[in-house]
């Protein structure tokens, strides 16, 4: 069984930011879970475009206000504290925080822990280094 909090995360190097954004990686590739899971805070005024080409991802909202605009079918949805959205086409999104918004994001197949955003709002596909590669 795996238990940890957040206060565990900073120390194990699985706190990412970016402008807008702060991803506290709770679950990754070596968790062996098959997902990951993070806890995510976007601050209030972040417009963020992200297209994960390489994952899909869910995204449930436990605090905060915004929306998410689907830029192939052009439309935007609210999303508030009780709402998910799932990337299940690898949608292009835009997401706007009107207040500084939580969402606990699940990523398949896991992230396996430094990723960020791309020019094209992609995170790369990485596969951790087995020891064997890691010598090489
Ligand atoms: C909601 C969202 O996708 N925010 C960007 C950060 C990302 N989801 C992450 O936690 O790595």
């Amino acid at each position: 069984m795996i238990v940890r909090s957040l206060n565990d995360l900073q120390d194990m190097g699985r706190v990412v930011s970016a402008e807008g954004w702060t991803s506290q990686r709770l679950l990754l590739q070596e968790d062996g879970m098959g997902f990951s899971m993070h806890d995510t805070i976007i601050e209030a005024g972040a417009v963020l475009e992200m297209h994960y080409k390489n994952h899909l991802e869910a995204v449930y909202c436990v605090e905060g206000e915004g929306n998410v605009f689907s830029v192939l079918t052009e439309t935007n949805f609210p999303i508030q504290a009780g709402t998910i959205y799932a990337l299940d086409q690898n949608d292009k999104h835009v997401l706007t925080a009107t207040k500084t918004m939580r969402m606990i994001c699940v990523f398949n197949p896991p992230l396996v822990g430094p990723e960020s955003h791309d020019d094209e709002g992609a995170y790369p596909l990485l596969t951790a280094a087995t020891p064997c590669e890691a010598s090489v």
